[in-house]
This record gives C-alpha cells, structure tokens and sequence, in this order.
C-alpha cells in the first residue's frame, strides 16, 4: 500500500480563493475592507519569512496588511502599548504576535493583551477556554489547517481513535480538543511519555508536532491510519540544508492510508487559515454573516 499524498499546498490555495471571493463580494456590498495587523519583535530569519508571507497573502486576498517591526530589545511596555492602540483601531480587524518573543518578554501576558475579537491566532484565554468547552471560538490556525485536511479525509470522526504527539499551546492541546470536540476518541503523548509507539498503533489518525525530525515511524502506525505532519525541522542531510517534518516520510508512507508532506502539507494551510480567521473576525466586527467556508471548520453532525 502506498498512502495518499494530502497536498496542503492545493488545499490552501483552494481556501485563499474562496476567502477572496467572499472578502470581494463583501467589499462590494458594504465598501469594507478587513485588515490584518502582524507584530515582529526581533529578526528571526524563520519569523521574519512567515511574517512577510502573511503580509503578501493578506492582500492578495484584499485584505489590508499592517506590519509592525519592532526591535529585539522592545520593552514590554511599549509592546503593549503597540497592541493596545491596535485593538482601538477600527480599520484592524485581525492581530498577531508573531511567535516566539524574545525572552525577556511574556508570552502569556502579550497574547493576553490581545482584544479577543481580533486574537485571528486563537491563542487569547478567552478562545483557549472557548474552544475547549466546544463553544463557537477562534480557533489557531494550525490545528484548523489540520482539521480542515483530516475532514476531506472523515466525514465522520465519531468511533474513530486519533493520537496526538505533542502538547504545546498551539498546537497540540486545540487539536486534541477539536478532535474531542469532533467526539474522536483522543489520546495524547509529549516527551514524558514512555509508550508513544504502543498508542499509536492503536490510532487511526496520528498528528505529530513534536519537533523531533523522523520521530514517528512505519512500525508505529496502523496499516490505513492518516498521519499528520506538523513537524518543521531544518536539517543537514547528505551535506545540503533540508527540511523535514517529524516523520520517517519515505517508510510511513508505505503503511498509512493518507499523509500530509513537509514541506507542502500543514504549513501552507497555517497562513491560509490565518487569512479565513481574519475573515472571520471582519464579519462580526462589522455584524455581517460569517458563512462557513466550503472548506469548513464546522462539524458535520
Ligand atoms: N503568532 C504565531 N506564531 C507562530 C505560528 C502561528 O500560527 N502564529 N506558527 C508557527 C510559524 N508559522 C506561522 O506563523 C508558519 C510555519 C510554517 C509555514 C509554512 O508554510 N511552512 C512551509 C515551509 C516553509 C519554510 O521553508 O520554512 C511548509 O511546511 O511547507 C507557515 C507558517 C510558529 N509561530
């Protein structure tokens, strides 16, 4: 057997046409355009690639893009202050705080600060605890990217075991509970854990974003299962920089049913869901129907 390949890169360039399509027709009934903040502290040359791609796609799909560039060494105070004057500001519909901060500075506190109508990374504790009670909510943008390509896959979620490896803040906790929410029988496993090999096997969708390159391997996963790649991790393989995910690719893929590439598969889908967010978040600023998009977030039942 060899798996399907899920391409994230078609999947999200599917999601920016219909964000686009919706953001034109609204600008044309109600002269409105939504925008999106993206604050950078500091010059991650990973960051800084993210950022400038959220900036040319947010305008690409009609969007108006605010870049905020602030040094490494930015006081939190003023950062604050940055974010404060954002969520007052009525032409910004959508901010993020590009992660991670530099050191000295409080994540929590800054995501925190964040207007949880604006929060398009999902990530404000009013989300977090929304999602997690299965309430309407903006949800990170990974974990929906994630959702998103597993539902082309499931219509139905319910009888299904799923594994997630991982349990930060971004992403592993939301997409553990959107699959709970999704009433997948969820399990999951972080550094700790001490049977990861023996859970998997018994998944029928494994996610992983554990940030160790070829951790999940083809005697892990059970023959059909779909795998999940959230895995980023730049490494020297036969002398040349490359970049792979969290899982042995090349093997898996001879005993999944289905699974996602890196590059190509969930890190298209992040900027992409990031730009549906926003969307999102335009239309209850402004009171106008947030249609669920074709590629939706909702649950089928
Ligand atoms: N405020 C946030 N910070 C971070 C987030 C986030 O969702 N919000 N996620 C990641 C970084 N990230 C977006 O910010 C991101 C990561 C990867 C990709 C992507 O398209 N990856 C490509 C490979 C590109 C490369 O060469 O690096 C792929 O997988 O094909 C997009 C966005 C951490 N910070």
């Amino acid at each position: 057997m060899t798996a399907q390949i899920i391409d994230g890169r078609s999947y999200a360039a599917a999601l920016r046409a219909e964000v686009r399509e919706r953001i034109a027709m609204l600008h044309g009934r109600t002269g409105l355009t939504p925008g999106l903040a993206v604050v950078l502290v500091g010059q991650d040359p990973a960051s800084e690639v993210y950022v400038r791609a959220k900036g040319k796609q947010a305008v690409e799909a009609g969007m108006r893009s605010f870049e905020h560039r602030l040094p490494s060494d930015t006081r939190a105070e003023n950062l604050l202050d940055l974010i404060h004057r954002l969520n007052d500001d009525r032409q910004v519909h959508g901010i993020l705080v590009q992660l991670p901060l530099p050191a000295h500075l409080d994540t929590r506190a800054v995501i925190n600060a964040i207007s949880p109508v604006k929060d398009v990374d999902g990530f404000h504790i009013s989300n977090v605890g929304m999602v997690g009670t299965g309430q309407d909510a903006i949800v990170p943008c990974t974990p929906l990217g994630c959702m998103m390509m597993l539902r082309q896959y499931h219509a139905d979620f319910r009888g299904m075991t799923a594994l997630v490896i991982g349990h930060s803040n971004i992403v592993g906790k939301p997409m553990a509970r959107l699959l709970l929410n999704a009433d997948c029988t969820v399990m999951v496993s972080h550094k700790h854990s001490t049977n990861i090999p023996d859970l998997a096997r018994m998944a029928d969708i494994v996610v992983v974003a554990a940030g160790v390159p070829g951790l999940v391997r083809a005697e892990w996963i059970k023959p059909g299962a779909t795998v999940i790649d959230v895995g980023i991790n730049r490494i020297e393989r036969d002398g040349k920089p490359a970049l792979v995910g969290d899982v042995d690719f090349e093997n898996v893929r001879r005993v999944a049913g289905a699974i996602t590439p890196v590059p190509g598969g969930v890190g298209p889908m992040t900027i992409a869901c990031l730009l549906a967010n926003t969307l999102s978040a335009f239309c209850h600023q402004n009171g106008l129907e947030d249609q669920p998009l074709l590629m939706s977030q909702q649950d089928p039942k």
